[in-house]
């Protein structure tokens, strides 16, 4: 189940019903898949060949075409982050700069965990959503955001899309955003 902290006060949200009003108020999609689809070895691997990628896509195949279906997605795959992550680094240092996307983005996350950090409504400035694995979240088009690892450094997540090149991040230079919030 997903938690949410707001930077602004470090308040914390834990319960399910508030966590579920909180990210409806702030217009961030939340679903939940269960993670105990997934066979005890891959809710805990995080290199992960093809064939096992395509075994994640295949056990989750109804909720991907259920959400993909109302929400018009056309192409969806798993991406994994992790220390064995050749180029983790660089990724992380895209994903971690607020940014944007010209599409709704959904992430489902399958293993581990991980935090979107997004730019909420005036009254509550940025807040974290905190996820793990069964953690449906869709980051609105065009809302600012960025995402980090959490202690763990480890993550499996679907990613869904309409474009192609929809996971493509446009940087947005927030003067509201203060570093030192990380
Ligand atoms: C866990 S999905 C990787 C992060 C990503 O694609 C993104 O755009 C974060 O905002
Ligand atoms: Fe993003
Ligand atoms: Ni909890």
């Amino acid at each position: 189940m997903a938690h949410i902290r707001i930077r602004n006060t470090n308040e914390r949200i834990e319960a399910e019903d508030q966590v579920l009003d909180f990210l409806d108020k702030q217009a961030i999609l939340y679903e939940h898949w269960d993670s105990n689809k997934l066979t005890e070895e891959l809710k805990e691997k995080f290199v992960l060949s093809d064939e096992e990628k395509r075994q994640i896509l295949a056990t989750y195949d109804s909720e991907i075409k259920d959400l993909a279906g109302r929400r018009g997605y056309k192409i969806w795959d798993v991406i994994t982050l992790s220390k064995a992550t050749p180029n983790l680094e660089e990724l992380l240092q895209k994903f971690e700069a607020v940014h944007t996307h010209s599409e709704d983005e959904i992430r489902a996350i399958t293993a581990g965990k991980g935090i979107f950090i997004i730019k909420g409504t005036d009254d509550i400035g940025y807040f974290d959503v905190e996820l793990e694995a069964g953690d449906v979240i869709s980051v609105p088009e065009s809302k600012p955001h960025f995402f980090t690892l959490m202690d763990n450094r480890k993550i499996v997540a679907v990613r869904l899309f309409i474009e192609a090149e929809g996971w493509v991040a446009s940087p947005y230079n927030d003067p509201e955003f203060k570093e030192s919030k990380r």
